[in-house]
């Protein structure tokens, strides 16, 4: 990807496309992993990795336990903020907005498109609790193939959530720490809306 292709950007959703399939090509793995920060209703931050697993017109998707700190935290405070980081190729995007639950169907479908093993262990964990020990875990998933040999159940507590971005923010590694920024601010409500283009200082 070129600098006048950064600079010549209208549409934030487009470049973030092209910028995936950069880190996809330049990644050791995940290159989809992103720092998930979200906060309690009075404001306590708290930030963890996740895998986004699909940005569309709606937004960034992820999916996660909603019991769990996270979840807890989003159930109380529905906004949040990403930061991609890819190391092999120098490049931060910021993006932050409101957060909102996918439909049930949505998460059936990414549930069961996952590995019989993956199914097993996220209905097997209350993420976020404390647990006793590992055999313990390893017992319940156990308890679970047993219990389910065809089909596992989406467990109710195994959500989809989808950020809505109102800023997205690309950052690129400059010579002399001269880094190129261009802020994405969308203004005109919830259903689409227009995305004013600003280059900040680094
Ligand atoms: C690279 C990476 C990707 C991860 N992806 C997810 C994910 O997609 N969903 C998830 O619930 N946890 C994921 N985790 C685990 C979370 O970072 C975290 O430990 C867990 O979700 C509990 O977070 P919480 O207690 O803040 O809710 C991932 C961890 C790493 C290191």
């Amino acid at each position: 990807m070129s600098e006048i292709d950064v600079e010549r950007a209208v549409d934030p959703i487009a470049l973030f496309g092209l910028w995936m399939s950069d880190a996809e090509a330049a990644e050791l793995n995940d290159p989809n992993a992103v720092a998930l920060a979200t906060a309690t209703r009075e404001g306590v931050p708290s930030v963890r990795m996740v895998l986004l697993k699909r940005v569309d017109e709606l937004g960034f998707c992820f999916y996660t336990n909603a019991e769990s700190q996270k979840g807890s935290e989003l159930a109380e405070n529905p906004r949040a903020s990403m930061c991609f980081h890819w190391k092999s190729l120098r490049r931060q995007v910021r993006v932050s907005g409101s957060v909102a639950e996918l439909p049930g169907e949505d998460a059936d479908e990414y549930f069961h498109s996952r590995s019989r093993l993956s199914q097993l262990g996220a209905a097997a964990s209350e993420q976020s609790r404390v647990l006793a020990s590992r055999e313990a875990l390893v017992e319940r998933v156990k308890e679970l193939e047993r219990e389910f040999p065809g089909e596992i159940p989406r467990p109710d507590y195994w959500r989809g959530y989808v950020l809505w971005p109102e800023k997205i923010e690309f950052w690129k590694d400059g010579e002399g720490r001269l880094h190129d920024r261009f802020l994405f601010t969308r203004s005109g409500g919830v259903c689409g809306g227009v995305w004013n283009k600003e280059r900040l200082f680094p």
